[in-house]
């Protein structure tokens, strides 16, 4: 594919940017890897039927690790307005955006790798671990106390402090329904989710004319307790179920819930901390809001599986292993073997 010079490129990252008149895609065959096995109905959770969630939340989170959330609340016109500001603020000069890294709203490139605060690291280009993506990083802790100068960036920092406290709730409601099957005493309940440590990150999946050859997002699995999607119709979001990727539908009014690695060391790998991964489009940019929400800081995460940890020392393993290894070890670095 040729991209012609009057797209928008002038927004991407350089490095993003296609050289005009060169056919990206030509020169390299589709990875058979990067096929999806099918669309399959991935299982739903109705936060407004009277029925407690919990009712077929463990069996989800036993064989699925993931779920979309219907009637979760989140007003659609919030939603609309979100997508909308998050379209015009990445279509700004890619100049302008890297102003933004001394504000709550912090923008990043090319990896969502983080620090142990929450806050992106810009470590920088490495193709092999180069994410076809863009991001806007918001912790929501002080996202509060912070009003911006420019009325664009204004009405979107108050857009995601609402859609922020949606969030809290519905982990809020989804964890206690998770402590109760797990049948967690209060002390566990209490300081295995900390709301205050939530953030939300704002994505766009860049065009990519050799999408047959890199990742929106590789495969991973969340360090997270719980993180809660709201992505848009283009879809690319895939999960690892039964050793078969499968698409994640987009639908517009409902939400996905993914369970971390946090949740599945805290439920003794009863749950499942789901291996997902998000597909480059050729075409289409793609956007998508995550919320990532962790234990409080020096909570003890013990379990018969895994040595005592907190989840600063977890994140503290990650980010050596990506340092020197180029890849998250994550849970297994902290797993009992018989050697123990
Ligand atoms: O954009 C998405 O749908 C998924 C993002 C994701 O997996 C992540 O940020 O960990
Ligand atoms: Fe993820």
């Amino acid at each position: 594919m040729t991209y012609s010079n009057s797209d928008n490129f002038h927004s991407y990252p350089p490095l993003f940017r296609p050289i005009p008149g060169v056919d990206h895609g030509e020169q390299y065959s589709p990875n058979p890897e990067f096929d999806s096995d099918s669309e399959s109905d991935i299982p739903v959770v109705d936060l407004g039927s009277s029925m407690s969630p919990a009712e077929n939340l463990s069996e989800i989170c036993r064989e699925w690790g993931m779920f979309r959330l219907v009637n979760h609340g989140v007003p659609m016109e919030l939603l609309t307005q979100l997508h909308e500001h998050a379209n015009k603020l990445f279509s700004l000069d890619f100049e302008s955006k890297q102003a933004l890294t001394t504000t709550p709203i912090f923008y990043f490139w090319g990896s969502p790798a983080l620090t142990m605060s929450g806050n992106v690291q810009q470590t920088g280009p490495c193709a092999d671990n180069l994410n076809w993506l863009e991001g806007l990083n918001v912790p929501l802790a002080n996202n509060s106390n912070f009003e911006y100068d420019d009325p664009l960036l204004e009405s979107f920092r108050s857009l995601l402090e609402e859609y922020g406290n949606h969030q809290r709730r519905l982990a809020k409601a989804i964890f206690r329904a998770m402590a109760e099957d797990l049948n967690f005493p209060p002390s566990k309940s209490k300081s295995y989710l900390s709301l205050s440590s939530g953030f939300l990150r704002v994505y766009r999946y860049l065009r990519c004319p050799m999408s047959g050859r890199r990742w929106g997002i590789d495969s991973h699995t969340d360090s997270s307790v719980l993180s809660i999607l709201h992505q848009d119709q283009v879809g690319g979001l895939q999960v690892f179920k039964n050793d078969k990727w499968l698409d994640v539908k987009p639908i517009y009014d409902t939400l996905i819930v993914n369970l971390g690695d946090m949740m599945q060391a805290m439920s003794n790998d009863s749950y499942i901390s789901v291996k997902h991964r998000v597909r480059v489009n050729k075409e289409k940019e793609r956007i998508s809001i995550g919320y990532f929400v962790f234990p409080v800081e020096d909570a003890v995460i013990k379990s018969s599986r895994y040595r005592p940890f907190t989840y600063p020392e977890f994140q503290a393993a990650k980010e050596l292993d990506l340092k020197t290894m180029g890849v998250k070890i994550g849970l297994p670095r902290f797993r009992i073997t018989e050697d123990d």
